[in-house]
C-alpha cells in the first residue's frame, strides 16, 4: 500500500458564486498543501473565502477551476456516489454549532455515521463508547446533548467526526461557541488526541486565542492566500 504524506493538494482553485445575476469570486486561485501530522489553520476576515475553501477540501462543494486532491484523489473527478463514499471513509467534519441530534444520546450521536455505513448497532455503539472514552466522556455516554455543557457537546461532535478513523479532519470554528477555557481544552484535545502522524487537521477560525496551536497558518483575504506562516 502506498503512503501519502500529502493529505490535501489544492492548485489554482477558483470558485465563483452567482446569485441574482451577480457574481462573487469567493476563491481566486488558491494553492495549498497540507501534510499529514499537521494542524493547518485558515484565518482571515469575514467573507474572505475560508468556509468555501474547506467545503471544497471536504468534497462538499465543487470548484469551478483548479484541482483539489485529498490523499492523492481528485474529488471533482468522482461521481457523487464515489465522493460520498470517499468522504465517509476519509474525511471527518466538526461544525461550529456541534450539529448533534437532540433526541439521541452521546453514544447514539457518535454511532450515526457507522449505522449509515451499515455497521450493526451493537458494534457501532461499542466503537462509539470507546471513542467517547478517548475524548474524556466515558461517563456521559447516555446523556442527551441538552444535558451536556458546550465543551462536552463539542467533544461528542469530535468523537462523531473520528468514528470512522478518517485521515483528514476539517473543523469550522470549533471553539467560537465556547468560553476561553473550554475552547483551550478542546484545542488541546484536537492537538493531542485527534492529530496523529497519519492524520491532518484543518481548522477555520476567527478566534485569535487559539492561533498558537497551529503548526502553520494560511492567512486569507479576498479569496486568496496572502501568506502561509
Ligand atoms: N452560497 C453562496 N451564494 C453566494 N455567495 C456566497 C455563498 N456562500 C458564500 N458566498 C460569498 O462568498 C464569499 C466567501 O464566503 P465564505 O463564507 O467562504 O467566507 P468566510 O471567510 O468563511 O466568512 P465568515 O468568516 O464570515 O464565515 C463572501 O463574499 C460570501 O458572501
Amino acid at each position: 500500500m502506498s503512503v501519502h504524506t500529502l493529505a490535501v493538494r489544492c492548485r489554482n482553485i477558483v470558485k465563483v458564486y452567482e446569485t441574482g445575476g451577480q457574481k462573487v469570486t469567493a476563491l481566486d486561485g488558491i494553492d495549498l498543501d497540507i501534510a499529514t501530522g499537521e494542524l493547518m489553520m485558515l484565518v482571515g476576515p469575514s467573507g474572505c473565502g475560508k468556509t468555501t475553501l474547506i467545503s471544497v477540501i471536504a468534497g462538499i462543494l465543487d470548484q469551478d477551476e483548479g484541482s483539489c486532491e485529498v490523499f492523492g484523489k481528485d474529488l471533482a473527478a468522482m461521481s457523487d456516489q464515489k465522493k460520498l463514499a470517499f468522504r465517509a471513509s476519509h474525511i471527518g467534519f466538526v461544525f461550529q454549532a456541534f450539529n448533534l441530534l437532540p433526541s439521541l444520546t452521546a453514544t447514539e450521536n457518535v454511532s450515526v455515521p457507522l449505522l449509515i455505513n451499515g455497521v450493526k448497532r451493537v458494534e457501532a455503539e461499542r466503537r462509539a463508547n470507546s471513542i467517547l472514552e478517548e475524548v474524556g466522556l466515558g461517563d456521559r455516554t447516555t446523556s442527551l446533548p441538552a444535558q451536556l455543557s458546550g465543551g462536552q457537546q463539542q467533544r461528542v461532535a469530535i468523537a462523531r467526526a473520528l468514528i470512522h478513523d478518517p485521515g483528514l479532519i476539517v473543523c469550522d470554528e470549533p471553539t467560537s461557541a465556547l468560553d476561553h477555557e473550554t475552547g483551550h481544552t478542546i484545542m488541546q484535545l484536537l492537538k493531542s488526541t485527534v492529530l496523529q502522524a497519519n492524520r491532518a487537521l484543518v481548522i477555520v477560525t476567527h478566534d485569535s486565542r487559539i492561533f498558537d496551536f497551529a503548526d502553520r497558518t494560511a492567512k486569507m483575504d479576498d479569496g486568496r492566500i496572502l501568506k502561509i506562516m
